[in-house]
């Protein structure tokens, strides 16, 4: 099972605008164009699996172009991985032999193009065919420069877009329209109804907004608006979050001075609600049971004002540094960091030592696919049930470190019940002496009552899908053990 840590604090595919622009000439070994760089990272992704904002950050780094470039072939890879389905079915239709005996990078130039021809109205066709045949003779034989020219000139001579197949079932029609694998959409169909779960998929091939999280050691949200508005960014208090910001047309935050001297964190608006609903007290003892990198971790120990203890426990190594970067570069002193199984803390740690336990838990990442649409391509359903099986085990060996009276917050970024209110409830059967709490900050219940996503009664567990507040999908549950 691959990527069993979907969500990123970094806004890794921020809104990178639609400008499309020149292309400089090349330098040997490098992508030398925004799409020799986007079919770069879509080959690796298709051949090795590779995570799409990973790669593309690699390869941009690498290649150093001009920011509308870069911007162009960040819509290209994350376009193309988005609608593949959809490519694919038109493809199929007119390459014999599609996909499996097409070589790797001809695939991913034919669907790179294609989704030019038929989502980006801004590039000319002649140029989306022009260039596709450029690349294809710099890189492969005349045969295939053959190919690629015939399919693209078929698709234009005949109409980009081909009429629906009739007698489609409500599945198959939004999974064609909003480009999803079926039985996904199936699923959200079963869990939300047919509404919700066009709403969701049409969210997921919608760019995500920049956001961050107000860091309250280092500064003040109005003043930090105040600031960037001054800079000419869109900028706004979010709706959702009482810390955070969203921003438009603000280039890469992580790359601000704001950034660097520790006033705010990268994260998802729904991402800023578990920490703020976990609510640990100030000098108090926090474990955030699978942490990297670190988002949440930090959150925590801002919110107890630098004070106390905030244990911060991932299973890779690799990981730890980054949990441990971001809280000096946010002027936190109360975070330790330790490696190991989360299921495994109990043996550290005393048994009720902890004022909150977080379990942030490794799940199937419906809730981030517009981040990363790999996910929607690549998870299965024996993902989710093996998925489901962790989280429980995990839950309920994190729970012991829950001190009487104490917190026990359970999140994920995923819209699959299984792996959320059915997890939460599961636990709740096995264990009488924790039960849900809505106890939550005054300000994110009436920003969820005012959306309309609040069950009533409220009993503290809440999904999140992507298409309310433009957020990821998330769930959170608070629950809290019993005094002794
Ligand atoms: C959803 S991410 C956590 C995001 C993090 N809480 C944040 O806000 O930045 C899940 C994390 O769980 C870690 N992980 C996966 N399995 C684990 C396990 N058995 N024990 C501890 N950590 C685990 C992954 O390395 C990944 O960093």
């Amino acid at each position: 099972m691959k990527g069993t840590e979907s969500e990123t604090d970094l806004n890794e595919r921020e809104n990178t605008g639609k400008a499309a622009g020149r292309e400089r000439p090349g330098r040997s070994g490098k992508p030398a164009t925004a799409r020799e760089a986007a079919l770069r990272v879509l080959e690796r992704v298709e051949r090795e699996g590779a995570y799409s904002g990973l790669e593309l950050n690699r390869v941009l780094t690498e290649a150093g172009l001009k920011p509308q470039d870069a911007a162009l072939a960040t819509e290209l890879v994350y376009g193309t991985i988005q609608r593949l389905g959809t490519i694919d079915d038109v493809l199929a239709a007119r390459v014999k032999g599609w996909p499996r005996k097409i070589e790797p990078w001809v695939r991913c130039l034919l669907r790179m193009s294609y989704y030019q021809l038929r989502w980006l109205d801004r590039v000319p066709a002649h140029a989306v065919t022009d260039e596709a045949v450029r690349l294809a003779k710099k890189r492969g034989h005349a045969g295939i420069a053959g190919l690629v020219n015939g399919v693209l000139r078929g698709i234009l001579r005949e109409g980009v877009v081909p009429p629906p197949p009739a007698g489609l079932d409500a599945a198959e029609s939004i999974a064609l329209e909003h480009s999803h694998p079926r039985w996904l959409v199936a699923r959200f169909i079963a869990a939300y109804g047919e509404a919700a779960a066009e709403a969701i998929c049409a969210a997921n091939n919608e760019p995500p907004r920049a956001s961050v999280r107000v860091n309250p050691l280092r500064a003040d949200r109005d003043e930090l608006l105040a600031a960037m508005a001054a800079e000419g960014i869109d900028a706004a208090p979010s709706r959702l979050a009482p810390a955070g910001i969203v921003a438009s047309r603000a280039g890469s935050l992580a790359a601000t001075p704001w950034y660097r001297d520790g006033l705010f964190t990268v994260q998802d608006e729904s991402s800023m609600l578990v920490a703020a609903v976990a609510a640990p007290p100030p000098g108090g003892r926090a474990l955030d049971c699978c942490a990297a990198p670190g988002g949440k971790t930090t959150h925590l120990a801002e919110l107890m004002e630098g004070r106390g203890e905030v244990i911060a426990n991932d299973i890779h190594p690799h990981k730890e540094e980054l949990i441990a970067r971001q809280a000096e570069r946010l002027g936190l002193t109360n975070v330790r960091t330790t490696v190991g199984d989360a299921a495994e803390l109990a043996g550290k740690f005393p048994a009720g030592s902890m004022d909150v336990v977080l379990l942030d838990a490794p799940c199937s990442g419906f809730g981030v696919i517009r981040r990363k649409p790999e996910i929607k391509w690549n998870k299965t359903e024996a993902d989710i049930a093996a998925l489901s099986e962790l989280q429980r085990s995990l839950l309920e060996k994190a729970s012991g470190l829950v001190r009487p009276g104490g917190v026990l917050v359970y999140s994920t970024c995923t819209i699959a019940p299984e792996e959320n209110e059915e997890t939460v409830r599961h636990f709740l059967a096995a264990n009488p002496d924790f039960s849900l709490s809505g106890d939550w900050p005054e300000t994110i219940v009436a920003a969820l009552r005012g959306a309309e996503v609040l069950p009533e009664p409220f009993e503290g567990m809440v999904q999140l899908l992507p298409q309310t507040f433009g957020s990821d999908g998330f769930f959170i549950a608070r629950m809290r053990r019993r005094e002794a």
